[in-house]
């Protein structure tokens, strides 16, 4: 079985630690083939940078379509072009923000989400909505860090996530708390032992649930809405696709 884990952002060191979160949730018979697109933003943290990060996910997909992958991550909280790219692809395909609130339901009745900047929780609570998870999100809370924050100085990062999450747990009683970046990924472990309660991290819940899928023979339906795009020329920068 090969995965394809897309970092939608083109920072290659946030798309290791990605790799390494994603290697550790599946088996040992599984593939990863972690990515950044080959254009892009360094990160993702508007409206503005995830519609330029929905092109690099759908050539992503398209390559690992040539090349048989089985199944496919967003390993973006924004989930930046998950249906353009269940359209492209075959087999499944699972953002790390819908994988997460997927996980945290089955552990508890309610989650927050702590996530990097206070600007991206509209989009965790579009999300949230869209996925049908209303009634167990019960905070939307930001630590302020930028994305590459978390990378660039990651001891102050996880002070300064640890205290958020610390503050989300006394105001808002959370049965767990889900990490709202693909960045954080490496320090769910240790949120999760000094905080005392579950901590989800989208990249290994979203692996492991597309390793679920593929084991069990499910594809992304090609009936009507995630049927492949109808062809069309496309003119000017994208002509490619
Ligand atoms: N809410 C976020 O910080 N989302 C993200 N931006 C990135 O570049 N990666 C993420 O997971």
């Amino acid at each position: 079985m090969r995965i394809k884990v897309i970092n939608p952002n083109t920072t290659w060191s946030m798309t290791r630690t990605i790799e390494a979160a994603a290697r550790a949730s599946v088996s040992s018979d599984v593939e990863i083939e972690a990515v950044s697109p080959t254009m892009g933003p360094v990160s993702i943290e508007s409206h503005a940078d995830e519609a330029l990060a929905a092109v690099g996910v759908m050539d992503e997909v398209r390559k690992g379509e040539a090349d048989g992958c089985d199944g496919y991550v967003l390993a973006c909280f924004g989930d930046p072009g998950l249906h353009a790219a269940r359209e492209l692809a075959s087999g499944p395909v699972i953002g790390i923000a819908e994988g997460a609130f997927h996980a945290a339901s089955f552990l508890g009745r309610s989650f927050a989400i702590v996530t990097t900047l206070g600007r991206t929780l509209g989009r965790a609570r579009d999300l949230v909505n869209e996925y049908g998870f209303t009634r167990a999100c019960v905070a939307y809370r930001a630590c302020e860090v930028p994305v590459l924050g978390l990378d660039e100085d990651p001891e102050s990062a996880y002070a300064a996530l640890r205290v958020e999450c610390e503050r989300t747990i006394a105001d808002a009683s959370p049965d767990a708390i889900v990490l709202g970046c693909a960045g954080m990924a490496g320090m769910c472990a240790r949120l999760q032992s000094e905080l005392g309660l579950p901590v989800i991290d989208g990249v290994a819940a979203a692996t492991s649930l597309v390793e679920a899928m593929v084991r069990i023979g499910a594809k992304t339906s090609k009936r009507e809405e995630f049927a492949a795009p109808p062809a069309k020329e496309v003119v000017g920068l994208l002509s490619p696709f």
